[in-house]
């Protein structure tokens, strides 16, 4: 009787181990039967992984990036002609290295590129040699590379479409195909002139600051700040070609940088109301007499050479656009669809392939895109891992480009002389300011820092040599309105998340 329960608890014990042994084994092994079937249930109809709407930077970039991780890509692009167009000259230190991440480095080389050290920044008959700070916490060299953009957007679709499951066609998206919420693929034009449609689990909408796609999914409005007026001046070099020449000058800034080894970008920004006709003539006039009296006499023979020579002059307007979160399922948007910010910190592109190595490390543990809800949450994560480096650089560019404009104000004038101070003042302001503009820090607590210490600056500024009343005054309207709260408007400022470290790890 004694040895009798023990037995029967150890055999019951014994049973009920054996029969759950049993049970997981025939659980797991139906789930990996099942794993293969679900993969090749998306791979065996022929339709792609992903679409992808534009072949620009980041269509193309994230194409590369896909199909690396093993997903059919299928990219349409309106025009696989090399792109003309003033935007997209200018690759920061920081997106350099983002390249370099996604294996597209090679795409800067080899296009008559041209190495950018620093800034030589002009205000009033000042002189500011400015570098990109060597930083042993940036892990790659600190330049950035001027170029011609169509030039670097043939090799990155070069590069996509030499992989064998990236698909590269020409063709006009026209709409999304969208079923209870979720997008299930486009309607196009290819080039013989025929509507067709193509399917895929996930839609990427990634068409450039003109797209009209974005609106069938996002609710978010682009607003026109300025335009951005330039040409090429041909056949000359810049003094010290290495630093990219910013003027202060009025209404706001103009820049001359050289493009290639031959050419000289002369680029200034124009508001709206005030803009003269180009194809009349008079906005050449406009350049000659108001702009280049403006221009240091160093390089007003080359910013004249072009006008002189009819290059011809195009204006881009710069737009702001904040990034939204779509309701709708199967489709993310990416790229100037999906966020803009002012050009002044030549930023975007490093945005665009920040957000591409973000999503496509969320997306890596997916065998399959199939799960929309799978997907969206990844989608959800992206978009607030996106925020530290996103929000940095779209309040920087906002900053600096409101710095940058002229003004009667003697309060906005004294933090556009601020600004200067600050920047030309060499240690740890210059390194601080240079490190945020080049991409290399992209952390919302170094922004704050900075533009705190800008608008100090300022103050400095406007209470020397003594202070009066109206420069108190003045001072006190920089800490309010006028100053670091206008400047850090809108307010994104998020706090810094260890998460975007984690998923831009190398
Ligand atoms: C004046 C200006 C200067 C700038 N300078 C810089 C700079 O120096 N450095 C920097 O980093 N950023 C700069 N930017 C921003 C940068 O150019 C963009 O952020 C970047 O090009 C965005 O890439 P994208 O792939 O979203 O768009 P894009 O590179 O414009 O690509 C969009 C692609 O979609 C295609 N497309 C459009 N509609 C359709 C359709 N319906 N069907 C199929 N294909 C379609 C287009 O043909 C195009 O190839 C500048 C912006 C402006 C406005």
């Amino acid at each position: 009787m004694d040895l009798a329960f023990p037995h029967v608890c150890l055999w019951t014990l014994l049973a009920f181990v054996l029969t759950w042994t049993v049970f997981y084994v025939n659980n797991r092994r139906k789930k990996v039967a099942k794993l293969p079937d679900a993969a090749t249930e998306v791979r065996r109809d022929g339709d792609a992984d992903v679409i992808i709407v534009g072949a620009g930077v980041g269509g193309s970039a994230l194409a590369y990036a896909l199909a690396k991780d093993g997903r059919r890509v299928h990219v349409i692009e309106r025009d696989m002609r090399e792109p003309v167009r003033m935007m997209g000259e200018f690759m920061q230190p920081g997106g350099r290295l983002l390249l370099s991440k996604l294996g597209l480095e090679d795409c800067l080389e080899g296009i008559d590129e041209q190495i950018a050290t620093g800034l030589a920044v002009y205000k009033d008959g000042q002189k500011a040699l400015v570098s990109f700070p060597e930083d042993n916490d940036f892990p790659y060299e600190p330049t950035g590379r001027a170029f011609y953009n169509g030039r670097f957007v043939q090799r990155l679709r070069q590069k996509a479409s030499s992989l064998p499951t990236v698909q590269l066609e020409e063709g006009t998206v026209k709409s999304l195909i969208e079923e209870k919420g979720v997008i299930k693929g486009v309607t196009y034009k290819n080039s013989a002139g025929e509507e067709t449609t193509a399917f895929a689990p996930l839609t990427v909408v990634c068409d450039g600051c003109y797209s009209n796609l974005r609106r069938s999914v996002n609710d978010n409005n682009a607003e026109v700040i300025s335009y951005q007026v330039g040409y090429v001046s041909k056949n000359c070099q810049l003094e010290d070609p290495e630093k990219l020449k910013l003027i202060m000058s009025k209404p706001s800034f103009t820049m001359l940088y050289q493009i290639s080894s031959t050419d000289v970008r002369c680029v200034m920004e124009i508001f709206p109301g005030n803009i003269p006709s180009i194809s009349n003539g008079e906005m050449a006039v406009y350049l000659k007499n108001t702009m280049a009296p403006q221009v240091p006499p160093e390089l007003r023979k080359i910013f004249l050479k072009g006008i002189d020579e009819g290059a011809q002059i195009k204006a881009m307007p710069t737009k702001r656009m904040e990034a939204t979160l779509s309701e709708k399922q199967g489709v993310i948007v990416l790229g100037d669809a999906f966020n803009m910010r002012h050009p002044a910190i030549a930023s975007g592109m490093m945005v665009v392939l920040s957000d591409i190595l973000i999503l496509r490390r969320l997306l890596q543990p997916l065998r399959n895109l199939s799960d929309a809800n799978k997907v969206s949450e990844v989608i959800k994560s992206f978009y607030v891992i996106r925020k530290p480096m996103s929000a940095t650089v779209n309040t920087l560019g906002n900053a600096f480009s409101q710095v940058l404009i002229a003004s009667t104000d003697e309060a906005k004038e004294a933090m556009r002389q601020g600004c200067f101070d600050y920047l030309s003042s060499g240690g740890f302001r210059t390194s601080g300011m240079m490190a945020l503009l080049g991409g290399m820090n992209p952390r919302p607590l170094s922004l704050i820092f900075h533009l705190c210490g800008i608008t100090l600056s300022s103050i400095g500024q406007l209470l020397s040599p003594f202070p009066s009343p109206l420069g108190i005054w003045h001072s006190l309207r920089l800490f309010g309105a006028e100053g670091v709260s206008q400047m850090l408007s809108p307010a994104y400022a998020a706090a810094y998340r260890k998460s975007y470290m984690t998923a831009t790890a190398l």
